[in-house]
């Protein structure tokens, strides 16, 4: 039979006296083997009798199927002679065992195992009753022995509970595994490792003015477009411009499927300030590398979050593409789905034909006819343009992305690029991979301001839809990304001086065109209604309780200057570019710098100058301030309205709070009506 040794902690005072440990292994084992015929004792009268007149009686134990002959008497004889033997050979005992007597698991579950070295076991010979050796095996006592130190395995394997002993079972002394060895580590600090383009942005300048570029010392634009800048009055690019475009066009002499040192195209991520010209920077380039397509497919593709902003780059993209044959289609959900459907494909019997070269849209829409248009596919897309990316990515829209890519990458009609051409998702280069010509996917990322300010602020699903190691990361060196030639102001105030200040500002200081934001539509609405009622300052407001025409027509009228006060939620605060804003009052104080970023971004656009005021109640100060300096502000200063100059204003005000009252009754009971 194999020999297993259980080397197990047997107290404090085993670790001091190391010599003693041979001794308290025994004294152990004793102890087990005697609570073990103990318990056979006991167990002795439970068993199943058969008991026949004239024959000896037979005991079956529930364990060990023992076989006994004689009276009870006789046997209980045997085993106070085994007891006698017994205690002589294990003569030293250890007085704690007296202790555990009476609770035999109870010393076993408490005492901790003991460290051994591999294969290091006690001598055979001191080992008399752990075996049975030297005992006849057909003997009482050594089978006795044997079975007890089978019930002690047995009771010590139901201890411990680990698999490896539990294998090693019946494995030989030296092939014992002794488990432990592990010493505690302090963990270590994990440092994050930003990829090189993170890292390591490109810089472009915030100050627009200084740093224009003649639009002809900017490398591989074509004659056209030269002359259509030109036309529309472009005789200087902006500094992202300056960057972005000659990015794009870099493998346009390759056509669009190689780039730099025959690496696939970077894609691009630009962070810049509000204003700085994005959206002509993605427009210009890709224009021109798509100008001389032969079949109309839809090859790019510019994602928005609104119908206006939407309807703003679908201008930019008509005019530069005028002349060119490109046809650019807009889906934000203007125009009725079928409609839509209509401007995008055309039935000519065998099939579907696409009639959009450039696609912009808003997410819901676009979605809507991935699934739902028949004919519509991205298998031809070659840029996908994410403006406002941060809020797109982070919004609750973003399943739109991956309906986008898998339409990208896994087209309905994939035949038709033929075994040649093919689209991959980016990946390592392999000799599979160059074994045929990737149509390659150009990201192009508009992320603006605070967002990017700190690389590690980048999230994650960006930096996924971004294959990282080939982009171009494209950032002011800013710590904030607010326009250079922005002057920011906060005004301290109360709830009633609000309304007063504002009119101070159109009526005595003449600041026009305004733009002011609230944080609710209901909030806008008010104040529009008061400043109408007041009189004397043309005003408008711009929320979701007007109709999308209304919206545009009213932010056609504010940029030709007809109204002077435009009261907003912050439906116009991304992206919207209305020209000559001077002023931007933040009539409530915006609760994420975000918010704030857009909202004064609307002012001091592509070089020019602006105003942003923010009123403040004396509750919000503190938290605002703490908000703009967090965010790295390069700094905003205090602008007090002394309440004598607000005086002349006080007494028609009084009257029109009151007239205020009588008119949104008015508008609730025809709303009732
Ligand atoms: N090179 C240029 N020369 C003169 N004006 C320009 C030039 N590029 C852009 N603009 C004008 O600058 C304004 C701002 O441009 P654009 O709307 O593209 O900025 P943006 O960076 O996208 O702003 P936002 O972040 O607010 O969306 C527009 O009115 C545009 O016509």
């Amino acid at each position: 039979m194999a020999l297993f040794l259980i080397n197990r902690y047997l107290g404090e005072e085993e670790e001091c006296r190391d010599d003693d440990s041979q001794s308290r292994s025994k004294a152990l084992l004793a102890k087990l083997q005697e609570q073990a015929r103990a318990r056979q004792q006991q167990k002795t009268p439970k068993g199943k009798e058969t008991e026949q007149p004239g024959l000896p009686v037979q005991i079956d134990t529930p364990r060990g199927k023992q076989k006994k002959t004689g009276g009870e008497q006789e046997s209980t004889d045997v085993e106070k002679k085994e007891e006698e033997k017994y205690n002589a050979r294990w003569s030293r005992k250890d007085p704690q065992d007296n202790v555990s007597d009476g609770n035999s698991e109870k010393p076993l579950k408490s005492k901790k195992r003991k460290k051994a070295p591999e294969g290091k076991g006690k001598p055979e010979e001191e080992r008399p009753a752990e075996d049975g050796r030297g005992k006849d095996p057909g003997s009482e006592e050594g089978r006795d022995s044997e079975e007890t130190v089978g019930e002690m395995k047995e009771e010590i394997s139901e201890q411990r509970e680990t698999p490896v002993q539990s294998k090693d079972q019946n494995q030989s002394q030296s092939c014992f595994t002794v488990l432990g060895g592990f010493e505690k580590k302090a963990v270590q600090k994990v440092y994050r490792v930003l990829p090189h383009w993170l890292a390591q942005p490109n810089l472009i300048h915030r100050d627009i003015k200084s740093n224009l570029v003649p639009v002809v010392d900017v490398p591989g634009l074509c004659p056209r477009l030269l002359k259509k800048l030109e036309s529309c009055g472009i005789q200087h690019f902006f500094p992202v411009q300056a960057e972005v475009i000659p990015a794009i066009l870099e493998s346009a002499p390759h056509g669009m499927l190689v780039g730099r040192g025959g690496y696939r195209p970077r894609d691009i991520c630009v962070s810049a300030p509000t204003g700085s010209g994005k959206t002509l920077a993605f427009v210009i380039p890709v224009v021109q590398m798509l100008m001389k397509r032969v079949v109309c497919e839809v090859r790019a593709l510019a994602v928005l979050p609104t119908k206006e902003l939407a309807q703003q780059v679908r201008k930019v993209f008509c005019m530069y593409a005028e002349g060119t044959g490109l046809r650019v289609v807009m889906m934000a959900g203007q125009k009725s789905f079928a409609l839509e459907q209509a401007s995008l494909l055309e039935n000519n019997g065998t099939g579907s034909r696409s009639l959009a070269d450039i696609v912009v849209a808003t997410p819901g829409r676009l979605v809507d006819h991935i699934n739902k248009t028949p004919g519509f596919t991205l298998q031809h897309l070659r840029f996908l343009i994410i403006d406002e990316a941060d809020r797109m990515i982070d919004s609750m829209h973003q399943a739109w992305l991956s309906h986008v890519v898998k339409a990208a990458y896994k087209g309905g009609r994939s035949s038709e690029l033929g075994s040649l051409f093919r689209r991959a998702e980016p990946g390592p280069i392999t000799a599979a991979s160059l074994l045929s010509i990737s149509v390659i996917l150009y990201n192009l990322l508009l992320i603006y301001i605070h967002k990017m300010r700190n690389s590690t602020n980048l999230d994650l699903q960006s930096q996924s839809l971004l294959k990282k190691c080939h982009t171009t990361l494209l950032k002011t060196q800013a710590a904030f990304s607010l326009a250079h030639l922005l002057n920011e102001y906060f005004v301290p105030c109360t709830l009633n001086s609000k309304p007063l200040i504002i009119l101070d500002f159109i009526l005595r200081l003449k600041f026009s065109p305004v733009l002011c934001f609230t944080n609710s539509r209901e909030a806008s609405h008010r104040l529009y209604l008061l400043v109408r009622l007041f009189g004397g300052v043309q005003v408008a407001e711009f929320s979701s309780r007007l109709s999308p025409n209304e919206r545009k027509k009213t932010l056609k009228e504010f940029e030709q200057e007809k109204i002077q006060l435009l009261i907003s939620t912050d439906a116009t605060a991304r992206g919207i570019d209305v020209s000559g804003v001077k002023c931007v009052i933040n009539y409530d104080a915006p609760q994420f710098i975000r918010t704030y970023v857009h909202r004064v971004g609307r002012t001091a656009r592509a070089g020019k100058a602006g105003l942003a005021f923010t009123f403040l109640l004396g509750v919000q100060e503190k938290r605002f301030l703490q908000m703009l300096k967090d965010a790295g502000s390069p700094g905003i200063q205090k602008q007090i309205i002394k309440p004598e100059a607000l005086k002349a204003l006080v007494p028609r005000y009084e009257q029109t709070l009151l007239e205020l009252e009588t008119a949104i009754q008015e508008e609730r009971a025809t709303k009732h009506i």
